[in-house]
């Protein structure tokens, strides 16, 4: 953040051939990204979304409307181009890169997939811990590695995308524990599992958060608690983080990755845009806690970084407020 250029870009954006304000949420978000990128001019190019995939132990409570193989299912279906986040990126000029970091089944070897799975699907939160340790920081590493990749092949905006049956358990899960929720806050319908599913899934996570100790640091929770998957999107915004671009979240089991990120990482932050809010209920919770006004609120569900790929066209639109003529250049008159 270049507190200089944040200034200069505020002090532009009051001059600009516009009532004050009328651009509303956007014009923070262009003076943000002016921030970001060191110019009070901002320019945003090509998109990347990373979408990680993990399969997830506790889908053995019941608590998905789907089964567990739809995880892998999926997999070869963004390969092939065929599902929802493969139509929005193109709308959006967003490439799409795929992660598997622990989805249960082969994969074939694909240019679009980078294949670094961890385990072949967490343990069973609900009984035992997720993941080792190690294994969380191996998940990390390969979210960054694919943001690497991503960045270093044209990335100006960075997404993650979630995949896997059972995951927004897992993002309850962990979303409870960072934020220090209940159950009852963060347990949502996730695809679409009945009242007895929705008490399977805060049953779940009530049992999770048990075996949670005082001191635990946050990786120490996620592996704990969370999804390879969850973690992997850590790395992709500590990743992003790094490399000082601007950050889009999606919905609930992406943004309780980022929840993880910024507590490894509070720096973050200042990097993250909220796409959109999510239907499911701990979504609010986890982005009030950031600090963060989502752009778009259309009632999506699905995950896979639809939300925040749509969201993209959005922030290049904000960047170019700040392309806008003052009154001084355009000879228009100011008001009283
Ligand atoms: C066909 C299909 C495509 C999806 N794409 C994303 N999700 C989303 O739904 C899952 C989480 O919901 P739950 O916790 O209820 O299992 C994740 O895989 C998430 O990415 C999908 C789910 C399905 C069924
Ligand atoms: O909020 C999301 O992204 C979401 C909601 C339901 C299922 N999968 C993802």
């Amino acid at each position: 953040m270049d507190q200089e250029v944040l200034h200069q870009a505020q002090t532009r954006m009051e001059n600009l051939t516009k009532p004050p304000r009328s651009l509303g949420h956007l014009e923070e978000v262009a003076v943000r990204l002016a921030a970001l990128q060191g110019r009070v001019k901002p320019e945003l190019g090509r998109g990347a979304v990373v979408v990680a995939a993990a399969d997830h132990g506790v889908v053995a409570e019941g608590v998905s409307a789907y089964p567990q193989e739809v995880t892998r299912q999926m997999v070869l279906n963004f390969l092939r181009g065929g599902a929802a986040i493969n139509q929005f990126a193109r709308v959006a000029d967003a490439a799409v890169y795929v992660l598997d970091v622990g989805v249960k089944g082969e994969l074939p070897d694909h240019p679009g997939l980078l294949k670094r799975k961890v385990r072949p699907g967490t343990g069973n939160l609900a009984r035992e811990a997720a993941m080792t340790l190690e294994e969380a920081q191996r998940a990390l590493e390969a979210g960054r590695e694919a943001a690497r990749k991503a960045i270093s092949e044209g990335a100006t905006l960075l997404a993650a995308g979630d995949m896997g049956i059972g995951n927004t358990t897992a993002a309850a899960a962990l979303t409870a524990a960072l934020l220090g929720l209940s159950p009852e806050e963060v347990v949502g319908p996730g695809t679409g599992v009945g009242e007895a599913g929705l008490l399977r899934k805060r049953e779940a996570v009530a049992r999770a958060l048990g075996r949670l100790r005082p001191g635990m640091g946050p990786l120490e929770v996620a592996a704990e608690v969370g999804g390879l998957e969850l973690v992997a999107i850590a790395g992709v915004y500590l990743e992003g983080y790094r490399a000082g671009l601007p950050l889009v979240l999606d919905g609930f089991p992406v943004t309780a990755g980022a929840l993880l990120a910024w507590r490894l990482e509070p720096g973050v932050r200042d990097h993250l845009f909220a796409g959109h809010l999510s239907r499911e209920p701990g979504h609010r919770h986890a982005l009030q806690a950031l600090g963060l006004r989502p752009l778009l609120d259309l009632d999506l569900a699905l995950g896979e970084g639809t939300g925040a790929v749509l969201a993209m066209p959005l922030l290049r639109a904000a960047a170019r407020i700040l392309h806008m003529a003052t009154f001084e250049e355009a000879g228009v008159s100011r008001g009283g």
